[in-house]
């Protein structure tokens, strides 16, 4: 391929950004930087090309909530512009600043609505830095071409780590002698503080985290019972119990580990509390929606429960700082903080070096791997298709990703289109309202590559197209 041939491919997806101001079209831009990175990709072969028909330079990339420098260092690699924040950003600026990126990555405070993405007009990719995606619309996200992922197990063992932790100090109301001590107060007291082995440990949501937790539980001597609207094969000696109710009529220790859906949405309100033993013991350190507050602290106050760890609220503050956990954001926080035996941590269940050191390498690579290649393996919202990356001696090869409505008849459509030439590879397959189509194509001079993108653009069902070559 020669340095003109590749000038009028540039022009060819320059055009593809004209038509992109409508949402979905291509959404990458080439600059000038794009032909400076030719010599290098040109002239090596037998290598994996860099699918890009743009610079990476031209890639922009809004990092927020400190995801961690594992991430940043494999951006920067990738030559990809990083704007890096510490904390989340209140909804204008966010909006703001997702107009024109391409990528975007979030840990579990920044609320991608419809309403925020319907703003981002170049955004291909959401990298969610947790397990959790509920922050997301992810139906949304879809619907529009921007496919999600995240990290589906990186700090399942740091959360259930703390749930042992916790487990234990309410067990022996650490938290309470500790403030004590630290306020000048001697209280050495034994009532009411127990051992926890021999204790009943019931787990609502036996998946990574609930399981890793049961294996730790049982080797400190609980018995592990476990409550799942699926049915999940056991752990050790752990035993899965048919009903909610059921688990909350025997358990010593109550751990939440369910996602938040509208299912979960007060899974444990008064009903709930008043089945659970007297004396019994809650630890929510899935998402705020799932225990109701207000609940809670009336069983606490009726000393129907003897304590609760709380990692996860309704509304949590975006940034660190003092005075944010207050009223003002939840209404119960002054009763709340004024119970004894109550652990509140600030959201922290994922939060160790490991996890988060692992957490930023994977979700940097898959959103790097779908920039850069196309593939979607891991994608929480969109089908998952992958094809093996081109060498650089398949010279004109071009690899057509078109994300489509899941309509009967598209690949025909699509097959007419790309049926001048020699199709050496294709995967497609589809999730819900949404399919996708990777192709590679053999045989494209320039003036295909225009002909091609703007025949799959008049196609009805396009939601989004990307010609990588
Ligand atoms: N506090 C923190 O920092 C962290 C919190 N989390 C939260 O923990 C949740 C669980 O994480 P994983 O164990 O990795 O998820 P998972 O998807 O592996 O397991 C969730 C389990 O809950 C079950 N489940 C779903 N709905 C249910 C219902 N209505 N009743 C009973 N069981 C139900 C599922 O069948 C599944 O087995 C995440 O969705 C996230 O919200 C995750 C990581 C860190
Ligand atoms: O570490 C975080 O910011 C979020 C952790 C979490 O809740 C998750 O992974 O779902």
């Amino acid at each position: 391929m020669s340095y003109q041939n590749i000038d009028n491919l540039q022009g060819a997806f320059q055009h593809g950004v004209n038509l992109g101001s409508s949402p979905g079209a291509v959404s990458t831009s080439p600059t000038q930087s794009f032909m400076n990175t030719l010599p290098r990709r040109l002239s090596v072969s037998k290598q994996q090309k860099v699918l890009k028909p743009f610079s990476t330079g031209d890639i922009k990339i809004l990092l927020l909530e400190n995801v961690n420098k594992t991430a940043i260092a494999t951006f920067k690699d990738q030559g990809y512009q990083v704007d890096f924040h510490k904390g989340a950003l209140p909804e204008e600026e966010l909006i703001e600043k997702i107009k024109d990126v391409h990528a975007i990555g979030i840990r579990s405070k920044t609320k991608l609505t419809a309403n925020v993405l319907k703003h981002a007009k170049n955004l291909e990719v959401i990298g969610c830095f947790c397990i959790g995606t509920n922050q997301v619309d992810l139906e949304y996200a879809a619907s529009r071409g921007i496919a999600v992922f995240n990290s589906p197990f990186s700090n399942s063992r740091s959360v259930a780590e703390l749930v042992i932790a916790e487990i234990i100090s309410l067990a022996r109301q650490l938290g309470d002698r500790s403030i004590e001590l630290h306020t000048g107060t001697w209280n050495k007291v034994s009532a009411k503080c127990w051992e926890v082995r021999g204790k009943t440990l019931g787990i609502i949501g036996y998946g990574h985290i609930g399981s890793q937790l049961s294996v730790l539980a049982e080797s400190m001597g609980l018995h592990v019972i476990y409550y799942d609207i699926v049915t999940i094969m056991a752990l050790g000696t752990a035993k899965q119990v048919p009903t909610l109710n059921e688990l909350l009529n025997k358990a010593d220790f109550v751990s939440l580990h369910v996602p938040e859906t509208p299912e979960t949405k007060n899974m444990i309100s008064a009903p709930q509390f008043a089945s659970m033993k007297d004396g019994a013991y809650i630890i929510n350190a899935s998402r705020g929606t799932v225990v109701d507050i207000a609940s809670l602290v009336a069983a606490m106050k009726a000393k129907k429960i003897a304590g609760a760890a709380l990692d996860v609220y309704p509304n949590e503050p975006a940034k660190n700082g003092a005075g944010s956990f207050s009223n003002e954001l939840n209404s119960w926080t002054n009763d709340l903080v004024s119970l004894t035996n109550v652990i509140l941590t600030p959201h922290i269940g994922g939060s160790t070096e490991e996890a988060q050191s692992s957490i930023g390498i994977e979700v940097s690579d898959a959103l790097s791997k779908y920039i850069n290649e196309g593939n979607t393996v891991g994608a929480v919202n969109f089908p998952e298709v992958s094809l093996k990356a081109l060498d650089y001696d398949q010279e004109n090869t071009v690899r057509v990703l078109y994300i489509h409505k899941n309509v009967p008849g598209v690949l025909k459509v699509v097959n007419n289109i790309l049926s001048n030439h020699n199709i050496e590879k294709q995967y497609s397959d589809s999730r819900g309202e949404i399919a996708y189509l990777m192709a590679d194509i053999s045989s494209v001079n320039q003036s295909d590559i225009k002909e091609i993108y703007e025949d799959l653009n008049k196609t009805d069902a396009k939601i989004s197209i990307r010609l990588l070559y």
